[in-house]
């Protein structure tokens, strides 16, 4: 059985088959504002995205992730706690089955009802998959989604839902521009972490916006309408796909803002 989120195949199973389950800079973590360090060195961060990049939409099974052109640097991530260039390579949220979870990171044990995560990967590799494996290869900006008035650009997203209700579909997803997802304030924490769902590979930067974007609950409702299964299994319903937070083991949080 592969990986999910259920009670036999979930988080608490993972370390079965993936051992760095258990390592020392796991994703996500709980947020502790407080024991966050503000570091005036850290840079604000510079997101360019280009939305004729847009390529696709895709249920991959464990959520649904709007895929990017990443041949050239036309949608990039720079500055901010990073060096160099990294592009965006996908995004795509985990949420609950209600809206008191579903987001990955916590803030002193909140829960959001969802999570958006931008993955980016660092240009002085060849490729995702060669940056996927170094300790510095990836950025993944987090936004927290909270409940409230409508959020206009996540309608463009959830109205392609039906094209992709089951594992597998997929449809072309065009001239979106991801920048009208980030909050008014591009305040964040930041710590090097991992990926949250296998391979849970350590060479992700995380960077976590403090401000949520917001979502209403009638579009919280929208995301839970996908499913995990594949046309003609037994519909499953896509919720809960988050990781709970994972132990800090000594890393240090940093704060961009005071
Ligand atoms: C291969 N890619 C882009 C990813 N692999 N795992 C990802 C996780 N969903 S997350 N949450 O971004 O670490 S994203
Ligand atoms: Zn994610």
């Amino acid at each position: 059985m592969s990986w999910g989120y259920g009670a036999d195949n979930g988080p608490e199973k993972w370390v079965a088959n993936f051992p760095i389950a258990d390592g020392p800079r796991q994703s996500p973590i709980d947020i502790v504002p407080g024991e966050a360090s503000f570091d005036g060195d850290l840079k604000p961060l510079k997101l360019k995205y280009d939305p004729s990049t847009c390529l696709d939409i895709l249920n991959n099974g464990h959520s649904f992730q709007v895929t990017f052109a990443d041949d050239s640097d036309s949608s990039t991530l720079t500055d901010g706690p990073i060096s160099g260039i990294y592009r965006l390579k996908q995004f795509h949220f985990h949420w609950g089955a209600s809206d008191d979870r579903g987001s990955e990171h916590t803030v002193e044990g909140t829960k959001y009802p969802a999570e958006l995560h931008l993955v980016h990967w660092n240009t002085k590799y060849p490729s995702f998959g060669e940056a996927a494996g170094q300790p510095d290869g990836l950025a993944v900006v987090g936004v927290f989604l909270k409940c409230g008035d409508d959020n206009a650009s996540l309608q463009k997203i959830l109205d392609a839902f039906d094209s992709i209700k089951a594992k597998g579909k997929q449809t072309s997803f065009c001239g979106f521009d991801p920048t009208a997802l980030l909050p008014g304030s591009l305040d964040y924490w930041t710590y090097l972490g991992s990926l949250t769902t296998p391979p849970l590979l350590e060479s992700v930067t995380w960077i976590v916006c403090k401000e949520p974007i917001s979502v209403s609950c009638e579009q919280m409702a929208k995301f839970r309408s996908l499913l995990f299964s594949a046309e003609g299994e037994a519909e499953c319903c896509m919720v809960d796909n988050y990781r709970p937070p994972q132990p800090l083991k000594g890393r240090s949080v940093r704060a961009s803002f005071q």
